[in-house]
């Protein structure tokens, strides 16, 4: 029988091709990224993260055994404490303070992102919630894997690189998705499509990221 896993990175792959071909994608490898639009990502990331690690923490209170409720806890934990560390710092390496991003409003596409997670996690089933979340982890890990063998001549770009496509992240997501095969199996086709759909509007939303961090997107008016 074939995983479910692999029909939902069908439902993705076109997606995932098109992050990886992204100018952001090859300008981190080749070490052309501007600055200034790395440090767009990361005061996008600054509002995005404390709304994942929210979605994280709803599907922690979805899942259907303790093991999974430590899983999505912990990682809920992990993305605030972990992540965010990382990226204060960050924040501070590119002179941005704590304050200022906080002050500077959520970009457009930072704030859907965010927004739609804690919908889809909140008002959905936990496998409806699943397929909303699996591409946040997924994606991410297979976006540090296909760029960990180039790496990048910047070092700060390779830092990012490592932290996604190291081993730890790939044990981490490894687990998120043995748990989805098992799910899985429980669903009707309905509830199937549902999850699928979801996995899709996740996918588009990561493409939008850094998409919108390479235009350094703000509110136009
Ligand atoms: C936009 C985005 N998606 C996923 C992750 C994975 O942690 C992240 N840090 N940021």
């Amino acid at each position: 029988m074939r995983a479910f896993r692999d029909e939902l990175w069908r439902a993705m792959d076109g997606i995932y091709q098109q992050i990886l071909a992204h100018p952001f994608l090859t300008g981190l490898t080749d070490g052309s990224l501007p600055k200034e639009v790395f440090r767009h990502f990361v005061l996008q990331e600054a509002h995005f993260l404390p709304d994942y690690a929210r979605a994280l923490a709803a599907c922690a209170v979805k899942a259907p055994d303790p093991a999974s409720v430590q899983r999505f806890a912990a990682d809920a934990a992990r993305t605030v404490e972990v992540e965010h560390s990382l990226h204060v710092e960050l924040l501070n390496a590119f002179g941005i303070g704590e304050a200022e991003a906080r002050r500077h409003p959520a970009p457009p596409t930072a704030l859907g992102y965010g927004s739609y997670l804690l919908r889809a996690c909140h008002l959905g089933t936990f496998a409806e919630a699943l397929g909303a979340i699996v591409p946040c982890y997924w994606i991410y890990a297979r976006v540090g894997q296909a760029l960990l063998d180039r790496s990048s001549p910047d070092p700060l770009y390779a830092w990012w690189i490592e932290t996604y496509g190291g081993e730890e992240y790939q044990e981490t997501v490894a687990g998120v998705l043995d748990l989805l095969d098992e799910v899985a199996e429980g669903l009707t086709g309905d509830e199937c499509g549902r999850l699928l759909a979801n996995a899709t509007t996740t996918a588009r939303y990561e493409w939008m990221f850094w998409d919108a961090a390479w235009r350094r997107e703000d509110w136009p008016v």
